[in-house]
C-alpha cells in the first residue's frame, strides 16, 4: 500500500456511526441482551469456502479473515476451510489431526491443522481430490462451476460435523458452530441428522446463492430420505444447501439489518421468504452489519487533518492513477467501479450512467471481472471512449485501494446488496459512493451527507444520482464536508463482533 501515504491521523472516535443501532428481532428495543456475556472458554468453529488469507472471490473472504480474529478476544475460535491449493501452498507442512472415511459418496479425508502468523488456529479439509484444482473456490478460472461442487461442499459441511462429533481432533470439540453461504449450510442438517445437539449459526452473505441439486444426488450426499421434505432439506423439488442451513440452523444471521427485513418478503426472499419471515418471528434472524478490518484505517491520520492536505493526497493519488490507466490528466472528477462484475452489481446501470460523466468532464476507472458479457460490454465502453473511460479486466487488491485512494466517486448501483463493502472502503478513503438504495448500502450511506442514494433501481434512477454528484463536485464546500463526513464514519468490527457474541450466547441458552 506503499501508495496511500500515512500522513496524519484523523480521530474518528467521535463520528456518527454509519450503522443502524437497533437490533433486528432478536433484541427488538437494541438494548444488549441480558443472557448475551459469552463465556470465554466457549469454543467456536467458524466455518467458511474463502478466506482471504488464502483464496478469496469476494466479500464472504474478506470478512472470513476479519470476523475469526475479531472474536479471538471474546472465545476459543478456529476456522475450518476446504483445503485449497492455495491453502496448502500458503502452509506446505501442517499437523495431520486425523484422517477420517468416506461417508456415502463424499470421500475420505484428512483434518489438518496449522497456525496463521499471527496465531489463529485453521483446520484444512484435506480431500486433493476435491480441493487441488487451478481456479477460485467454486470454479475454473475461465468460468462457470465445478461440476462437483455438491459434493466438494458437503465434504466441508460433513467435516463440520465430524469435529463437531468430536470423531476428528480428540483435544478439541466446538460448543458451537457458525457456518456460511451456501457451502457449508448443509452443516446444521449434518449436526441433526448424527443426533448431535451442537447450536449452529448460519450467516446469509447472499441468499440469491442456494446451492440447489437434483434429488437423485441424496444417497450420493448421505442426506437421509426423511430430510426431503418442506421441514427440511428440499426446496420446489431440489435439494437446497442454503434452505437446510436456514431450516435446521439455531440461529440465521445476514450482514446488515435492512437486509434482513428485506429477505422476509416476496421481492428479496428468492422463494425462502415464507420461512425466513419465521424465523425472524421467532427472533431467530438477526441482521448484523460487517465491518472493515484495520487494513482500512483512514488513510490520513491525525487530529483534524486539514481539507487542504486531504486535497492534495487526493489529487495526488488521482495524478498516479490516471496515469497508470493511461488517461489524461484533468481537474474534473473522478468516477470508479470496483467490483465483481455480475448482474446484482447493476454494472449495466453504470455503462447507461457513463454518458452523463463523460457529457460534464468527469472520467471512470473500473476494474473487476465477472460475467463474460459484462466485461466484454465494459472494454467496449472503454474503447468507445479512450479518453475518459478505462477499464482493466481482472483484480488485484492493491491496485483496487489505489482506486479507492484516487476517486472521487464510487457507482455501486447493486440491485441488491445484503452490506456490501466496497461503499465502506470508499467512504474511509473519501470517496463519495453513489448507490441504489437497496440493502446494507441503506445502513451505511447517508444520503446527502457522506453519498447518494436513488430510489429506482434504473440507468436514468443512476443517472439522476450522477447528476446531484456532479453538481456537488462544483460546490466546493459542500463536497468537501461531505468528504470529511465520509472519512469519518466508524465501520469497524467492534459493535458487530459484540453482536455476534450475543448471538452465539443466545443460541447456547437455547
Ligand atoms: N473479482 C474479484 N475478486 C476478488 N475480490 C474482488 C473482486 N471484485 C471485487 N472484489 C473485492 O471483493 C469485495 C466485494 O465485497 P462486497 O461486499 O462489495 O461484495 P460481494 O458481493 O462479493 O459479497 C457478498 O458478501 C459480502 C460480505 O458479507 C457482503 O458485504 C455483500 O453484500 C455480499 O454480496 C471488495 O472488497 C472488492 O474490492
Amino acid at each position: 500500500m506503499s501508495e496511500v501515504p500515512m500522513q496524519a491521523v484523523i480521530d474518528t472516535s467521535s463520528a456518527t456511526s454509519g450503522h443502524a443501532l437497533t437490533y433486528a428481532a432478536a433484541v427488538k428495543d437494541g438494548a444488549p441482551d441480558p443472557r448475551s456475556a459469552l463465556p470465554s472458554a466457549t469454543r467456536l468453529l467458524f466455518v467458511t469456502s474463502e478466506m482471504g488469507d488464502f483464496i478469496k472471490a469476494g466479500g464472504l473472504g474478506e470478512v472470513s479473515s476479519a470476523l475469526p480474529r475479531q472474536l479471538r478476544s471474546l472465545c476459543d475460535v478456529r476456522v475450518l476451510i476446504p483445503g485449497f491449493r492455495k491453502v496448502r501452498a500458503a502452509r506446505p507442512a501442517m499437523d495431520i489431526v486425523a484422517q477420517l472415511p468416506r461417508t456415502a459418496s463424499l470421500p475420505p479425508w484428512s483434518l489438518g491443522r496449522f497456525n496463521t502468523p499471527d496465531g489463529l488456529t485453521i483446520y484444512a479439509v484435506l480431500c486433493d481430490e476435491l480441493y487441488d484444482r487451478e481456479g477460485s473456490p467454486y470454479g475454473p478460472f475461465a468460468g462457470g462451476d465445478f461440476t462437483d461442487n455438491d459434493i466438494r461442499f458437503a465434504r466441508l459441511s460433513l467435516a463440520a460435523a465430524e469435529i463437531a462429533a468430536g470423531e476428528a481432533d480428540p483435544n478439541w470439540k466446538p460448543d458451537i458452530i457458525h457456518v456460511n453461504d451456501w457451502p457449508s449450510a448443509l452443516a446444521p442438517g449434518y449436526l441433526r441428522w448424527k443426533g448431535l445437539s451442537t447450536p449452529s449459526i448460519l450467516t446469509i452473505h447472499n441468499l440469491a446463492y442456494q446451492g440447489l441439486y437434483q434429488p437423485a444426488r441424496m444417497n450420493a450426499l448421505g442426506i437421509p430420505d426423511l430430510a426431503f421434505s418442506v421441514n427440511g432439506a428440499e426446496f420446489h423439488g431440489k435439494i437446497s444447501f442454503l434452505k437446510t442451513g436456514i431450516f435446521y440452523g439455531s440461529h440465521v444471521t445476514t450482514v446488515s439489518e435492512t437486509y434482513a427485513r428485506e429477505i422476509t418478503t416476496a421481492e428479496h426472499g428468492c422463494g425462502l421468504e415464507g420461512l425466513l419471515k419465521t424465523r425472524m418471528d421467532e427472533g431467530r434472524l438477526t441482521g448484523i452489519v460487517n465491518g472493515i478490518d484495520d487494513s482500512w484505517a483512514s488513510p490520513i491520520t491525525g487530529e483534524k487533518t486539514p481539507a487542504r492536505l486531504i486535497r492534495q493526497w487526493k489529487q495526488k493519488n488521482a495524478t498516479d492513477i490516471r496515469q497508470t490507466f493511461d488517461l489524461p490528466q484533468s481537474r474534473g472528477p473522478l468516477f470508479s467501479i470496483i467490483s465483481r462484475l455480475v448482474h446484482q452489481k447493476g454494472i449495466d446501470l453504470s455503462i447507461e450512467a457513463a454518458e452523463t460523466i463523460v457529457a460534464n468532464g468527469g472520467q471512470l476507472i473500473v476494474t473487476g471481472r465477472g460475467e463474460p458479457r459484462l466485461e466484454d460490454a465494459i472494454e467496449r465502453l472503454a474503447r468507445q471512449n479512450p479518453h475518459a473511460i478505462a477499464a482493466r479486466i481482472g483484480f488485484d487488491d492493491a491496485e483496487a485501494r489505489r482506486i479507492f485512494a484516487a476517486s472521487d466517486f464510487l457507482l455501486m448501483p447493486s440491485r441488491f446488496e445484503p452490506c456490501g463493502l466496497s461503499q465502506m472502503y470508499a467512504q474511509r478513503f473519501g470517496t463519495l459512493p453513489i448507490a441504489y438504495r437497496t440493502g446494507g448500502l441503506v445502513d451505511t450511506i447517508e444520503d446527502g451527507l457522506s453519498g447518494f442514494l436513488f430510489s429506482s433501481p434504473t440507468g436514468a434512477g443512476l443517472t439522476s444520482a450522477v447528476t446531484r454528484a456532479l453538481q456537488a463536485f462544483k460546490t466546493k464546500r459542500a463536497f468537501k464536508q461531505m468528504r470529511e463526513h465520509a472519512m469519518a464514519k466508524r465501520f469497524d468490527w467492534t459493535r458487530p463482533t459484540h453482536r455476534y457474541a450475543d448471538v452465539y450466547a443466545r443460541a447456547l441458552a437455547a
